[in-house]
Order: structure tokens, then C-alpha cells, then sequence
């Protein structure tokens, strides 16, 4: 609970922060929404009464205060409506939002956009600024609800008190119509199959594919027929309850017309009697007749706030999950900016969250300064985890990865993937103009229009650019009226994104080509070797590059094979073929894979 509350008050300050007047504005006419009805009555009171004992000047007064309270009731249901409406969808889409990509974005890992669960959370989230800051708003509007039934029952009670029991008789429609509503529901779920089989047969009967069938086979009628009566047993079940659900509302009315009329008896006799007022008389009917309003507007604002749970249980979540990630202690150590040792994986083990089985399991290797690793193995066998590993993505269950002997986990995240230069399978498809999709992939350089122009070569993706109607300045994404790319194309544009970074210390290539044909792979390949030769003896840069060609592979310094989570072989490729284990097995078929192709050609 203290947390709801918690986050109530910050979703309110974030308000006022954001939009002062408007809220101020929204939470003033929240508080004299709570007194209008009452004021009303009250002024009504008033007039009624001087009119029958006081001067003609007080009266005239009074009816101007009823004038004002009046038109105060009509306008403010639908000015607070409003204003609400504004105030979160403003404070939702400029403050809420962007302070919640900014969280999402700025978590260092990648769990959260991997795990079903958590990503089931993102995703409700993105949306979802403005139904929060509605939800925030409904706990005023439910809490407002609350004291305008409570001021006007009072006013009520102090009439008689057995007024006081019209307040339970105001539930008595909302009840019934619960009632009424459920019955509907219910019913819509009983005949959701036949609608089902309706639709299908529907479909059956107007879709080419089948209508050619029912057509060859005589079977139209049958199914013309079927359709018919799914429809109408579908139909019937469903008016039955909305006839049901209207019996119940007239029901539910009908007790509360008789309760509101039994009040006005009882008020009528109170005046006969002389012990009230033909104002008191006025004041009742004009609260009464609002009774079940307010009430029922306190049910549906108090619903559809609890509805809001299904953001506000994500919200709260990503708030932890935040806060936890932010625990953990951040490195301060620079990255290296030349290597003079490398990288090493020391009895590495990683589990993903929500699995059992280790998608690596005490993997040691090491990518000595200035190498090129080529990494193998089936599909599965944990080539992308490492690789995902090696850019700190995810925190090893045990063992650790090491830079110059040092703990990645000691050194600066910043620092750290500023070092790196990446091209992964599942590459990103950014829509922004081709240049800006190339260009972030080295924000300090996004200016430098030659850096562009030779990551754009690099990637041997002028080609591309040349095709484009503007050059670089194309709009990329057909969702965003852009050009869309093939996904070789698409590729391309990663890989000079990740020939941005002029002096990277790591050299990550994982899958980098498999979009791409095979001479466009060997264009880009003998690009990337010259590019990780000319690092190495730079910077002493290491290169890793995960692939399932050989011809790429082999012309590695070292390659590792793994199999279901572990290295199991490791060597040159002259050595693992001398070996005669996995690797050469693997080679021998797509050797062949190739001479077939060659021979039908
Ligand atoms: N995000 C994830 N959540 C849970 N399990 C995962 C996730 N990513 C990979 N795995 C599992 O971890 C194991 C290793 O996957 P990984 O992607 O590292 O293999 P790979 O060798 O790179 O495969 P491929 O050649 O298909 O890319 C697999 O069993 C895979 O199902």
C-alpha cells in the first residue's frame, strides 16, 4: 500500500513539475467539484425560504447565488472531464514518457529485452505514460467521489436522518446493473465458440481457396446452412441477457424511484407538520435526484483506477529492476586504449534467466592482442552467448572475462563499449536518414562526414548509398515514409555502423554476413581483415568473428569449436583438420556442399 502511495505522490509531483497551472487548475475544480451539488441545494434551499418569509432584495440575491451555483454543476463534470483528460496526456507524453524510455534505454544488460517476461513488461510500459498518469488522476477523482457522497448525505441527514438510508438505496442500481452486465458477459463467453464457427464458415464460403472446393463438391447450402445457425444460436444467447440485464436495471431503478419518492413523502409530512421548511423539501429533491449519480460515478472512477493496476505493477517493476542494476558496483577502471596481453575467458559459465541448462559452461580462451578468432559450432551451441559475454551484455554466473588481466567488471561501462566495435546477427534497422544510421555508430565522430564515408566503404556499401534516391540523406523505414532496405542491404548499413569506431580494442563480427551473397561476403571480409591487421598492429586490437563459412574461418589465427555450451576443439585450421574431430567434419560437408553445387552447375 505504501508503495501505491508512494508512487501516487511522485506521479503528482512529476505533475506539478511538468504542467503547474493545469494541475493546480485540475486538483482546484477536483475539490469544488465535491461542493457543487451541495451548494446548489443548499442556495436552492435559501431561495425557496426567503422567498416564502424574507424581502423581495435578499431573494433576488440568493437566486443569483442559485444562478451561479447552477450553472457551476452543469460545467464542471465536463470541464474537470477535460481538463484531466489534458493535464495527463500532457504530463503522460512529455515528462512520464521519456523519463521511462530513459530507463529502459539506459539499463546496461540486455535481460530486459530478452526474457519473455520482462520484455512482456517493456512492452506494456511504452505505451502506457498516459493511462498512469490517468490512473494517478483517478485516485483524486475516486477520493473526490467519496466526499461529495459524504458532504451531500450529510446535508440529507440534516433533513431527518432516515434520509440517510437513501444513500444505500443509490447503490441498489449500480448492484443491478453489475448484476445485468455479468449475465452479458457471461453470455457472450457461452456463445464466443458458435460465433467462432460462424465467422468460419463465413469465411469458408467467400475465401477463393475453399469457395472453389465447396463449389466443385455441391457442399454451399450445407455450409450456407451450418453457418445460419451457429449465427442464430450465437445471437439468441446473447439478446436473452441483454434482455435480462435490462430487466435487472429497470429493477434496480425501480427500488431507488421508490426510496427517492418514499423521502420526498417523509419531508412533505415533515413540512405539513410544521417541522421543516418547503426549502428542506427543495434541497432533497435536488440531492436526491444527484444521488445515484455521484454513486455511480464513485464505482466507475474506483474501477477503472484498479484497472490501472496492469501498468502500475509493470511501472513499479522497472523501477526495482532499475534501481537493483543500478546497485551493482559500476567499474571505474579506463579501458585500455591498446592491448598488450588481450582478452581472456576465464571458467565462464552463463545461464539465461527463466532457463536451467548453461548456454555456456566453463568456457576458458584466450584472444591474444593483435589475433583474429573465429568461433564455430551448430546452431545453439552458445557462439553468440560468448560473444554477448565479451561486450559485457551479461554478467558471467561465474568465472569472468578479462582485459590486459584486469576484470571487465572493474572497468567503466562507458569506457568499456566505447572500446568495441560490434556487427551482431540481429542487427538493428534504425529509421533515420542512412547517414545517422551510420553515423551513431561513433557519436563523437557524427559530424566527421569523411569517418562516414569510409565506414560506408568499409562495409563495401556504396552501392547501396548510390541506389538511394537522396544518397545518405534517405529516410530509411517505410514506417516512417522511408525507403525500405533489403536485408542485405540492411546488413551492409550495420556493418559500417561498425566501422565507425576508429580505434576499437575489440573487434566483434558475429553471423556479420550471413545476409549477404557469397562475392559480396568476400568484398566485405577481406575489407574487415585489413581493417582488423591494420587495428591489431595499431592498438593491438583483437578480432572475433563468429561464422559458419569456412572460407572466412579458416584464414583465422585461432579457432574455437564449440558444441552444446562448451569448447571442445581448438587450433589453427590446419591443426583441427589434422585433428580429424568436429571441425574437420564440419568443413568435409560444406566442402562438398560446395562441389555439388559447382558439379549441377
Ligand atoms: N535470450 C535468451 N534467453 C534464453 N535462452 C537463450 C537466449 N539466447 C540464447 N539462448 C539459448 O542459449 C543457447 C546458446 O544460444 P546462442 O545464441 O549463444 O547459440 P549460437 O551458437 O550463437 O547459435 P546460432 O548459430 O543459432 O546463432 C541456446 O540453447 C539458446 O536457445
Amino acid at each position: 500500500m505504501m508503495r501505491y502511495i508512494r508512487l501516487w505522490l511522485s506521479l503528482m509531483r512529476l505533475s506539478f513539475r511538468g504542467a503547474p497551472v493545469l494541475t493546480a487548475v485540475t486538483l482546484a475544480v477536483s475539490v469544488l467539484d465535491v461542493f457543487v451539488v451541495a451548494g446548489y441545494a443548499i442556495a436552492a434551499r435559501h431561495l425557496v425560504d426567503t422567498t416564502v418569509t424574507g424581502p423581495a432584495s435578499v431573494a433576488g440575491l440568493v437566486a443569483l447565488g442559485v444562478a451561479v451555483a447552477f450553472a457551476l454543476t452543469m460545467v464542471t463534470r465536463d470541464m474537470l472531464f477535460n481538463l484531466v483528460g489534458t493535464v495527463a496526456d500532457r504530463v503522460g507524453r512529455l515528462e512520464l514518457n521519456p523519463r521511462l524510455h530513459v530507463a529502459i534505454a539506459g539499463i546496461d544488460g540486455l535481460e530486459h529485452l530478452e526474457r519473455q517476461e520482462y520484455l512482456d513488461r517493456v512492452t506494456v510500459l511504452r505505451g502506457a505514460a498516459g493511462s498512469l498518469m490517468r490512473g494517478c488522476w483517478g485516485v483524486v477523482a475516486t477520493v473526490c467521489g467519496i466526499g461529495k457522497l459524504v458532504v451531500t448525505v450529510s446535508l440529507l441527514g440534516s433533513v431527518s436522518p432516515w434520509m440517510l438510508a437513501l444513500l444505500a438505496f443509490a447503490f441498489a442500481p449500480i448492484l443491478a446493473d453489475a448484476r445485468g452486465q455479468a449475465a452479458v458477459a457471461r453470455a457472450e463467453v457461452r456463445s464466443a465458440e458458435d460465433y467462432r464457427l460462424q465467422q468460419d464458415l463465413f469465411d469458408l464460403q467467400v475465401r477463393p481457396a475453399s469457395g472453389k472446393e465447396l463449389r466443385l463438391y455441391g457442399n454451399g447450402d450445407r455450409v450456407a446452412r451450418a453457418q445460419a445457425e451457429a449465427w442464430d444460436h450465437a445471437v439468441s444467447q446473447r439478446v436473452r441477457a441483454r434482455l435480462a440485464a435490462g430487466a435487472w436495471r429497470f429493477a434496480g431503478w425501480a427500488v431507488f424511484t421508490l426510496a427517492f419518492t418514499g423521502a420526498l413523502a417523509l419531508v412533505v409530512r415533515q413540512v405539513e407538520a410544521g417541522a421543516g421548511t418547503i426549502g428542506q423539501l427543495v434541497l432533497t429533491v435536488t440531492i436526491a435526484a444527484t444521488l445515484q449519480q455521484s454513486a455511480q460515478a464513485v464505482v466507475t472512477t474506483a474501477t477503472d483506477t484498479a484497472g490501472v493496476r496492469r501498468y502500475v505493477e509493470p511501472y513499479l517493476w522497472l523501477q526495482d529492476y532499475v534501481a537493483e542494476q543500478r546497485q551493482e558496483p559500476a567499474g571505474t577502471t579506463p579501458m585500455p586504449s591498446r592491448l598488450d596481453a588481450g582478452v581472456a575467458v576465464e571458467g565462464v559459465t552463463y545461464t539465461y534467466p527463466g532457463t536451467t541448462t548453461p548456454a555456456v559452461r566453463h568456457v576458458d580462451a584466450t584472444f591474444p592482442a593483435g589475433t583474429v578468432t573465429a568461433i564455430v559450432g551448430e546452431y545453439g551451441s552458445g557462439k553468440s552467448t560468448l560473444v554477448k559475454l565479451l561486450c559485457r551484455f551479461y554478467r558471467p554466473g561465474a568465472g569472468r572475462v578479462t582485459v590486459d588481466g584486469q576484470d571487465i567488471a572493474g572497468i567503466a561501462m562507458a569506457g568499456y563499449r566505447q572500446g568495441i566495435a560490434a556487427t551482431f546477427q540481429d542487427f538493428g534497422r534504425f529509421a533515420v536518414d542512412y547517414r545517422t544510421g551510420v553515423a551513431v555508430g561513433d557519436l563523437p565522430a557524427f559530424d566527421d562526414d569523411d569517418r562516414v564515408g569510409s565506414a560506408i566503404e568499409a562495409a563495401d556499401a556504396a552501392g547501396v548509398v548510390a541506389a538511394l534516391p537522396d544518397g545518405v540523406r534517405t529516410q530509411l523505414g517505410k514506417d516512417l515514409g522511408g525507403v525500405e532496405l533489403s536485408e542485405g542491404q540492411w546488413q551492409r548499413t550495420a556493418l559500417a555502423r561498425s566501422s565507425m569506431r576508429d580505434a576499437p580494442v575489440i573487434l566483434v563480427l558475429d553471423e556479420p554476413t550471413a545476409s549477404l551473397d557469397a562475392l559480396s561476403e568476400q568484398v566485405v571480409f577481406e575489407r574487415y581483415a585489413s581493417r582488423s591487421r591494420r587495428l591489431a598492429s595499431q592498438n593491438g586490437a583483437v578480432t572475433v568473428i563468429v561464422s559458419h563459412r569456412f572460407s572466412t574461418v579458416s584464414t583465422a589465427d585461432q579457432i574455437l569449436v564449440m558444441h552444446d555450451g562448451e569448447i571442445v576443439e581448438r587450433g589453427t585450421h590446419t591443426e583441427l583438420i589434422r585433428l580429424g574431430g568436429r571441425y574437420a567434419e564440419m568443413f568435409e560437408l560444406q566442402a562438398r556442399g560446395y562441389e555439388n553445387k559447382e558439379k549441377k552447375k
